[in-house]
Formats: C-alpha cells, sequence, structure tokens
C-alpha cells in the first residue's frame, strides 16, 4: 500500500502545483488575451484558422473537473494557448508579444516544478 500512497499523494501535490502555476499565470500583467475564449464574434476567422482553441479558463475548468490525468498534459493545454497565438497573431502585435512574454513566464514557472 506504500508505493500506491506515494503516488497518490505525488497526483494531489502535482494538481496543486498546477492550480498555483495557473492563477500566477492568471493574474500575469500580460495575460488578458488569454483569460477567457477568443470572442469569434468580434474576430471571425479565428473559429477557422484555430482548430483547437485554448485559454487560461478554460484550464482552470479542466483543473477543477480532473479532466488531466499528468501533469503533462496541463502543460499542453498551456503550451497550446501559446502556439495558437503565435498562428494568429504578429509577433510584435500587441497580443503576439504578450504570449511570447507569457511562454517565456510559463516555461520559467515550470521549469521549477
Ligand atoms: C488570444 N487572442 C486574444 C485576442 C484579443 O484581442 N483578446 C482581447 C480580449 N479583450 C481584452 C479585454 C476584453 C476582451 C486576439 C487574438 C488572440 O489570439
Amino acid at each position: 500500500a506504500k508505493k500506491e500512497k506515494t503516488s497518490a499523494r505525488r497526483a494531489k501535490q502535482d494538481l496543486a502545483s498546477c492550480k498555483n502555476l495557473l492563477s500566477c499565470l492568471e493574474c500575469h500583467e500580460h495575460a488578458w488575451p488569454f483569460l477567457l475564449p477568443v470572442n469569434t464574434k468580434q474576430f471571425p476567422q479565428y473559429k477557422k484558422a484555430i482548430k483547437t482553441p485554448m485559454d487560461l479558463s478554460t484550464i482552470k475548468r479542466k483543473l477543477q473537473e480532473g479532466s488531466y490525468k499528468h501533469k503533462g498534459e496541463f502543460a499542453s493545454d498551456v503550451r497550446l494557448i501559446f502556439s495558437n497565438c503565435e498562428e494568429f497573431n504578429e509577433d510584435y502585435s500587441p497580443v503576439g508579444r504578450a504570449g511570447h512574454c507569457m511562454r517565456q513566464y510559463f516555461e520559467q514557472q515550470w521549469a521549477q516544478m
């Protein structure tokens, strides 16, 4: 029972770490483009261009619903936000620059988890 307990404990710790890191992303100064799903009424071409939209509120819901089996799945969804952003926005546009900044911040924090 010892081995299973530690893996259950590690899973619990990983979930807490992901929730904490998500909070840090949400309150980051440059998080504003990523807090909610892109408004496809405001950006009609977004739906066609981006096959798998992702945003911080969706990741938050998935964490709360237990949708991530491993913390790596959480990281993949965060990185999807920034890949979508690079696809849809010029590097030096306000949103494009925010995406590069947020990706760098995420990877820095992720490496310490
Ligand atoms: C990720 N992403 C975001 C946008 C965007 O403009 N979000 C603005 C969101 N507004 C800020 C305050 C109210 C709503 C455009 C393209 C894109 O890829």
